[in-house]
């Protein structure tokens, strides 16, 4: 029954693609046999992983495009451009197909660009969960994408967990927010052990009490509606002992999870590779303390985050007064119901 099965290729084989061809294979999507991928030819485990799976594993893109009726580009995104310009420059290839683009701050209009011009083109977010059909996937589709296309990137999307169609201002914020989350949640789970372990319990229990914690505690946070706030009081008893844990908590953790997400965000964004038109777009992380008055860190940036104008405009002057290079920079005003004015300065 292999021939009613989409035939789905890879460029790039590594990790997430690795997790996404599982999640794939899971949810009865596709066979082994039915995906290819490329890998880098210094890149042999992530060739062997996908032979591995029953799926044929080459060194070149170009085949794989020809071979499949969706692409997902899945390398690095400084090496979009060289990858996707290896099928712009094919000879007579037929691309009019739809590529997925799973790369972190590679933009729909570059990708238009560095494809040939019948490509249709959706920008993903993915996350690793989706290896067991637990991923949280957003997607924006580029300005050839169908209907068609969009229904079809839902469906392989929510083959692997949950998918929402987006606008592309968002994407940012959520590969650092659901993109990249997992890793902090599994530091989370890893510390949760580690302290268990401290406290005596064998490894093994404390690794399943802490994964199995998240586990519940998400779902309820996704099945009740509730909000994580009641939620958390839920479980905390006048006096008990989860109202110590959260004395520590409040103080060291919270504020840092929020500001590693801002953090993310700076770090997302078109990547500067001599191959992207644009340039990348100024995002300034600045102590303001070193300014008058302020003794907390806040960033700058485009698309960024400050809360007041006025604030923007004197840190501004401050600024520019000792940079020597021209530069650009934007902030936004963000108050609760949203991005309110946006602000360009440029010095000289
Ligand atoms: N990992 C994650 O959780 C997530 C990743 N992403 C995105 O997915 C993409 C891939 O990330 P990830 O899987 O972690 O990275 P990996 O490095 O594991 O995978 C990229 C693969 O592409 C190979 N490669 C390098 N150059 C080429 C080339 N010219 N042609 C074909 N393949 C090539 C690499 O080989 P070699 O190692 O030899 O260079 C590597 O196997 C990134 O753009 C990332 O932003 C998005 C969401 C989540
Ligand atoms: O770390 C990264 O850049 C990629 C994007 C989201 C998760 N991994």
């Amino acid at each position: 029954m292999t021939s009613n099965l989409l035939k789905i290729g890879f460029i790039g084989g590594g990790k997430m693609a690795q997790a996404m061809a599982k999640g794939f294979i899971s949810a009865g999507l596709a066979k082994g046999e039915t995906m290819i991928s490329s890998c880098h030819p210094s890149d042999v485990a992530s060739a062997k992983a996908f032979k591995d799976l029953g799926a044929e594993s080459l060194f070149e893109n170009v085949p794989v495009v020809e071979k499949s009726d969706v692409i997902i580009v899945s390398v690095k995104p400084s090496v979009v451009p060289i990858a996707l310009g290896d099928i712009k420059n094919a000879p007579d290839i037929k691309a009019d197909k739809l590529f997925l683009s799973i790369a972190m701050g590679v933009t729909i209009k570059q990708l238009e660009q560095y494809l040939p011009k019948e490509c249709r083109v959706v920008r993903v977010m993915p996350n690793i969960p989706a290896l067991v059909r637990s991923g949280a996937s957003v997607f924006v589709t580029g300005s050839k994408a169908t209907d068609r296309d969009a229904q079809l990137t839902k469906k392989l999307l929510k083959s692997v967990g949950t998918c929402e169609q987006v606008t592309e201002n968002l994407l940012d914020a959520i590969t650092a927010l659901s993109g990249s989350g997992p890793a902090y949640i599994y530091i989370l789970i890893e510390s949760l052990a580690d302290g268990g372990v401290k406290m005596g319990l064998p490894r093994d229990l404390a690794y399943r009490l802490a994964s199995q914690t998240v586990l519940g505690a998400a779902q309820m946070v996704r099945d009740t509606n509730v909000h994580p706030g009641v939620l958390k009081d839920d479980v905390t008893s006048a006096a008990g002992s989860t109202a110590a844990g959260l004395h520590v908590l409040e103080q060291k953790v919270r504020a840092w999870m929020e500001w590693q997400i801002v953090v993310v965000f700076m770090k997302c964004g078109p990547v500067g590779t001599a191959a992207h038109t644009d340039p990348p777009p100024q995002r300034v992380l600045i102590n303001t303390s070193l300014f008058k008055g302020f003794s907390f860190w806040k960033l700058l940036c485009g698309g960024g985050w400050l809360q007041s104008a006025n604030l923007q405009r004197l840190i501004w002057k401050e600024l520019k007064g000792k940079l020597a290079q021209q530069f650009h920079f934007s902030c936004c005003a963000r108050f609760k119901e949203g991005i309110v004015n946006t602000t360009t300065y440029k010095s000289n």
